[in-house]
This record gives structure tokens, sequence and C-alpha cells, in this order.
């Protein structure tokens, strides 16, 4: 086994949720009279949270914290039931979790997604459980880069960072897992592009999930 433990980030790595963000997000901004961005803007809108993605996607930057706590409730309420239209794993995703759990190893996942949505998304993709630990953003704990959450998890896996691999496709997730410790694989097939991965010091970088579980097990 070359490694103990698997953490992995929820959107753009193992879920591709960008067209029922876009839309849940866009019919927000129309909900408040505000213009509405392309699909493709929001590969670097998402990734930090609910709260910083109201404040990249409203105009101006001066949305008090009253009107972004608005936004985001009703956001949550427009994807509540708007965000399995078009979700889907990516391809290879099913495949390398099973291969991942079968051999035995601890797997999680970290989002910055509002934690109930993480934990909605994940149950409904992946019915047999395969994650012990399935966190979003939680209150009381540091969101992403921060690398709270990925040693709260190493913690509680009780497997040491170093034996733990961190899997995601953006900036942010390479300096989480760097930041915890951990070896950072970035995949290619997510939000963002490779010299990303590549600028944040990504231990790998990764075309298909197969090239996860070679770097695994
Ligand atoms: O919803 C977000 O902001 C990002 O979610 P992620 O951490 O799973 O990429």
């Amino acid at each position: 086994m070359k490694c103990r433990g698997l953490i992995f980030d929820l959107d753009g790595t193992l879920l591709d949720t960008l067209d029922d963000l876009a839309m849940a997000a866009n019919a927000t901004l129309e909900n408040f009279g505000f213009p509405a961005h392309p699909v493709d803007a929001y590969r670097y809108f998402v990734g930090e949270g609910l709260r910083t993605l109201m404040q990249r996607i409203v105009p101006g930057s001066n949305a008090t914290d009253e009107q972004l706590n608005e936004y985001m409730v009703k956001f949550g309420e427009i994807y509540t039931n708007t965000w399995n239209v078009n979700t889907r794993l990516y391809e290879g995703i099913f495949e390398m979790i099973a291969s991942l759990s079968a051999a035995g190893l601890q797997l999680a996942v970290l989002s910055n997604k509002p934690h109930l949505f993480t934990q909605l998304c994940v149950e409904t993709f992946f019915p047999e459980q395969p994650f012990a630990f399935v966190f979003g953003q939680r209150d009381g704990v540091a969101k992403k880069p921060n690398p709270a959450g990925a040693l709260e998890i190493a913690e509680k896996m009780g497997v040491a960072v170093a034996d733990i691999l961190y899997v995601g496709d953006t900036a942010t997730d390479m300096q989480t897992g760097n930041g915890a410790g951990m070896r950072t694989i970035g995949v290619e097939w997510g939000f963002r592009d490779r010299t990303e991965l590549e600028n944040n010091n990504a231990w790998k970088i990764v075309r298909t999930p197969a090239e996860v579980v070679t770097y695994a097990i």
C-alpha cells in the first residue's frame, strides 16, 4: 500500500456540479435584479464556499453582510430543488472509489460547499457509503485552504498526514493538502487547468481517476 487514507475534494473532483451551481447562482442573481454570468465563469467563482461565491457574482464589491446572508438563503432555497439536474460523477470516479475502498483504505470528503449540501451530494451519489468522514463547510471550522479540516480528518482516521493523499482540482485544494503535510494529487478533469495545479505544487497531476489508484495502492 502506498498510502493509508485519501481525502477528496467534492465539486470539480468527484462530482461535476458546475451546471447546477451556475444555474442556481444565476437564478439567485436574477431574483435580486442582477445580471447572470456564463456557466464557464463559475469555474473560477466556485471553490471558496458559498459566501465567497455570492461576493464574486454580485456586481460591485460592497455588499453588506446582511445582503450576502439574504443571497445565500435564496441560493440555498433554489439549489435545494435543482442541485441534481445535471450533476453527475466524473467518468471513472465510481470505479476509483470502489477500488480504493476494496483495498481497505480510509476515505473522506472535504469540501467548502455548505456541510448539508455536501452530505446530500455524497449520500446520493455514493449510497454504499464508502467514505468514513464527509465534511463540508461547517461553522467553527476554518474553510480550505486552511488545513484544519484535513488535519481533523487525519486525526479521526488515526493516520499520519504523511500517509494520506489529498486529491483536488484547484489551487485551494493543493494549498490545503500541502499545508496539512499531505501529498497532493491535482486532477485535470475538474474546474481549473493544469498550470494552476503546477503553480501550487501538486505532488502529482493526473488525467484519469484510474491514475489516482496507481498512486494509492
Ligand atoms: O462550493 C465550493 O465553494 C467549493 O466546493 P469544493 O471545496 O468541493 O470544491
